[in-house]
């Protein structure tokens, strides 16, 4: 009787397979008042579908959802952070380190909301965040079309003073959600296309996850 011999590989081997495997990760965080939708876009980005009900965010909430770019998979790390100051207090150091982009929210019903950003923006350039790191700005809740308060006109020229593109969207209206997804792919598209970006570097040994800063070649992205 003839045994057949099965080649398994060595763990040895299967070690260094698992080492060669980085997956680019883009960090990009949702910055913006209390109650401007938030979480609702993130949501809407990475789970298709407006959440039937939320409460405040504390702290961060983390959301991933992995994109195919130009036959390149990424993973685009969403940081929904807390708009509430009691919230976040302990959190802001972490929220801008290592971050790729930055998606400053208003709430177009909610003048406060948009006064605000000036805040926001200055929160963010005290936290030595590069001028490189690509900025948006998103007008949400398009959808109550009788609110609102905030006329595209300004929205566009505070866009524009800031070198930032200006999204106008709904996370709740389900025509919106491509436009949602514009959001945060065309910061993608950018991403990718720069330089020094970060890779993860997965070490099966003990465990730990550790991020590497790693140079990218240059992209066709038509974004
Ligand atoms: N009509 C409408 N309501 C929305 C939209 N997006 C969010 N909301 C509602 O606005 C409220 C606040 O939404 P969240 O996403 O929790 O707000 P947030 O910015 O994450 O708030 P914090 O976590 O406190 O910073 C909820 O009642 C949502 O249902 C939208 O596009 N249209
Ligand atoms: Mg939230």
């Amino acid at each position: 009787m003839v045994l057949e011999r099965r080649r398994t590989p060595s763990p040895k081997l299967h070690l260094s397979l698992s080492l060669s495997i980085q997956t680019r990760i883009f960090k990009i965080i949702v910055i913006g008042d209390s109650n401007v939708g938030k979480t609702c876009l993130t949501f809407r980005f990475t789970g298709g579908s407006f959440p039937d009900k939320t409460e405040a965010t504390i702290g961060v909430d983390f959301r991933e959802k992995a994109v195919e770019i130009e036959g390149e998979t990424i993973k685009v790390q969403v940081w929904d952070t807390a708009g509430q100051e009691r919230f976040r207090k302990s959190m802001v150091e972490h929220y801008y380190r290592n971050v790729h982009a930055v998606v400053f929210v208003y709430d177009v019903t909610k003048m406060t909301s948009f006064r605000n950003l000036q805040t926001w923006i200055e929160e963010c350039n005290g936290h030595r965040v590069s001028a490189s790191v690509p900025r948006v700005l998103v007008g949400n809740k398009c959808d109550l079309v009788d609110q609102i308060q905030v006329p595209s006109n300004m929205a566009l020229k505070f866009a524009d003073s800031h070198n930032m593109l200006l999204f106008e969207t709904s996370a709740k209206d389900p025509r919106e959600s491509q436009n949602v997804d514009s959001i945060f792919m065309s910061l993608a598209c950018r991403l990718k296309a720069q330089k020094s970006l970060l890779y993860r570097d997965v070490e099966r040994e003990d465990g730990r996850v550790r991020l590497t800063q790693e140079t990218e070649t240059k992209s066709n992205c038509p974004c």
